[in-house]
């Protein structure tokens, strides 16, 4: 679904930075893969890569069997409107929108009626459990709310790829283990390809593979096996390996 190869991103300055180092990438249809690494490593880069956000300096992007270098800004638009789904840190969600509203807008902006997009965004909230919150506004409503609201716009065009950066960055731990649970259980039901970065190793043990980066390039990766605590700890121990502060990288236990 998702396949790089050779990746190479470098900002001009002087000097310039070379951010990202020959960075290579299959992700399977219906994987769930975390992203992580110290801070500065080049995770949002990368996924911005994936994005079609950002364009790499070098190397190979092919989304969904499409080479993305090969497309203009109009293709990658509506690549990035019909094939992916993206979910936030800090939710995007438009405030003066209800939650309905903002849902259905994906559908809204790929000219689907209205009445189509409001039943779908419906079978989403019943499926996402938030239902009751319909009407509201964004600022009535928890920051885990406003994820789950995120995730329901994010799956609402039936993406084939979610990307999330840092989904549970902006949560508390219980927030941040419903909001886990949702991405893994709509990956496995629907089958969508998820790629999430995080710095929080539990958010990253809900994923069936973590690929680790340090300064731009490969590090390591470990798969989940058949439970998720020892994948956990596994994560853990290449994160100590890895270095970085306490800060880069969150450890707080929730189940
Ligand atoms: N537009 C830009 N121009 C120049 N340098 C940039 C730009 N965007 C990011 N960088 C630099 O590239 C490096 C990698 O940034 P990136 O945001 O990808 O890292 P990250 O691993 O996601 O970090 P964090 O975990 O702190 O979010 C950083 O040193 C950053 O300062």
């Amino acid at each position: 679904m998702i396949e790089l190869k050779a990746i190479t991103k470098i900002y001009p300055g002087n000097p310039p930075y070379e951010v990202l180092k020959s960075i290579d990438l299959d992700v399977l249809e219906g994987e769930f893969l975390s992203i992580m690494g110290p801070s500065g490593s080049g995770k949002t880069t990368l996924l911005n890569i994936i994005a079609t956000l950002d364009q790499a300096t070098g190397g190979k992007v092919v989304i969904n069997n499409q080479d993305v270098s090969k497309m203009d800004e109009d293709y990658l638009s509506l690549l990035r409107l019909k094939t992916i789904g993206f979910v936030f840190q800090d939710f995007n969600l438009l405030p003066p929108l209800t939650v309905i509203e903002n849902i259905m807008l994906p559908m809204t902006l790929d000219k689907a009626s209205t009445s189509e997009s409001r039943k779908k965004a419906r079978d989403l909230m019943a499926e996402l459990d938030i239902s009751s919150l319909e009407n509201k506004r964004i600022t009535e409503i928890s920051g885990g709310e406003k994820q789950r609201v995120a995730i329901a716009r994010a799956l609402i065009n039936d993406p084939k790829i979610i990307l999330a950066d840092e989904p549970t960055g902006n949560l508390d731990s219980k927030a941040a283990g419903d909001v886990m649970t949702i991405l893994a259980e709509m990956n496995r039901l629907k089958r969508v390809t998820t790629v999430m970065v995080t710095h929080d190793a539990i958010s990253a043990s809900y994923s069936e593979r973590v690929m680790f980066i340090k300064d731009g390039q490969f590090y390591n990766e470990i798969h989940c096996g058949n439970k998720r605590e020892v994948f956990y700890q596994s994560i853990l121990d290449v994160l100590a390996h890895l270095g970085g502060t306490n800060h880069d990288f969150q450890t707080t236990r929730y189940s």
